[in-house]
């Protein structure tokens, strides 16, 4: 096998002891599988939870806090902690290891999802062992990711990594939660996440100390593939646990087809982060244009403007049937284009200051069209 780019979770029921604390133990299992598989020459980020469990004691609670201000409070002793921990251990394999905490917000800005893409390849780049955990001391809640399966999810689309590893304390997706009902069944292997799957882990985390449960692990599964990335929910021991998940020998759920085309940085911005900040409808020969011959959108093919944004903004894109057939980052503010829409580009470049042709260039316009959409 060549050398690949993997993403591995560890969520807090992986990490933690019978008391909810931090457990060493494990930590050390999980930096000496992570070790193998930089030895094999692959890549590693790694995402892991852990903050609230490694600090909650040290606050003097009795055990992992509920409230959003407790859990807040343990993650911010906790974080220190647990990169703590991983720095000794890994650095007892050769391994530097980097720290980086993210919040939705960075996902969500363009200049800052670009930053955090430049930070990891030049992590990578000099092989260093990133570790990620959400910024749970200054998430503002609705913001939160809540567990780090999404973020996971989200870090393996940033960094085009080839498979994403998900490990928890069960051994795959079953049909039924097997904590509950024995006669439960194992899928070995999915090759996309239907509604009926997310169906069959309707209740959150039934293991005392994660957050999201498995229906969380689905749905950053689904956003994995559409980011072209393999996922692997599971367990497993040992040293080599790792390496036998990568070899398919692992014991959990492998999900994917391997057809799933990886969406580059940018275009993953503007199909998953982006806000849309207003529309565009265009006529028939442009909707044709951008959607069938892969060309970009000119001023001349414009109808008409909705919304106020600025060049650099992610508009939909609407046909003359008013359907949404795509969406892309614009080079011209909507000021601009109400006073060029119908132009030939020559006279557009006159009537403003702005120097492109395109008003969507064809590498920043992702199609969202059905198949008959013209
Ligand atoms: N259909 C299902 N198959 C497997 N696990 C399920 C299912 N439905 C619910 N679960 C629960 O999801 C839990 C794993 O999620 P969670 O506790 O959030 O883990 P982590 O801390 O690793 O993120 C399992 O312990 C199990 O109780
Ligand atoms: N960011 C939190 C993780 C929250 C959590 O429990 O996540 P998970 O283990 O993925 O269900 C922490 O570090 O404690």
């Amino acid at each position: 096998m060549g050398k690949k780019r993997i993403v591995v979770k560890i969520g807090s029921s992986s990490l933690t002891n019978k008391n909810g604390g931090l457990s060493q133990n494990k930590i050390l299992e999980h930096a000496s599988a992570i070790a193998e598989l930089r030895k094999m020459g692959h890549e590693v980020v790694l995402i892991s939870s852990g903050a609230v469990s490694a600090g909650f004691a040290d606050l003097g609670y009795p055990s992992r806090p509920v409230t959003t201000a407790g859990k807040q409070a343990a993650a911010a002793v906790g974080q220190g902690l647990l990169i703590q921990s991983y720095t000794e251990v890994f650095k007892q394999h050769g391994i530097i290891a980097a720290q980086l905490l993210l919040t939705r917000n960075d996902f969500y800005k363009n200049e800052q999802y670009t930053n955090a893409y430049a930070t990891l390849t030049e992590l990578l780049k000099r092989s260093v062992l990133p570790i990620i955990n959400e910024n749970d001391s200054v998430s503002i809640d609705e913001l939160t990711f809540g567990d780090n399966d999404m973020l996971s999810a989200l870090v393996s689309g940033l960094v085009h990594a080839d498979y994403l590893i998900i490990l928890t304390d069960i051994n795959g997706l079953y049909n039924q939660n097997p904590r509950t009902i024995p006669t439960a069944r194992r899928y070995d292997f999915l090759e996309e996440i239907t509604d009926e799957h997310l169906g069959m882990t309707n209740n959150p985390s039934s293991s005392k100390f994660g957050t999201g449960g498995m229906k969380s692990k689905l749905l950053a599964a689904k956003t994995a593939l559409s980011l072209g990335v393999q996922v692997f929910v599971g367990t497993g021991t040992g040293k080599s646990k790792l390496l036998e998940i990568l070899e398919g020998r692992g014991d959990g759920t492998y999900i994917g087809s391997q057809l799933a085309p990886a969406l580059k940085t940018q275009k993953q911005w503007i199909a998953f982060h982006s806000p849309l900040s207003g529309a565009i409808e265009v006529d028939d020969g442009a909707a044709r244009a951008i959607l069938h011959e892969g060309k970009s959108l000119l001023p001349a093919g414009v109808k008409k403007v909705s919304g106020l944004f600025a060049a650099g903004d992610v508009v939909e894109i609407i046909n003359t049937n008013h359907e949404v057939i795509g969406k892309g980052q614009v080079q011209y503010s909507s000021d601009e284009l109400n006073l060029i829409k119908g132009m030939a580009s020559q006279d557009a470049k006159m009537h403003t200051n702005n120097p492109h042709s395109e008003v969507i260039h064809r590498n920043k316009w992702l199609s969202m069209a059905k198949e008959k959409t013209i």
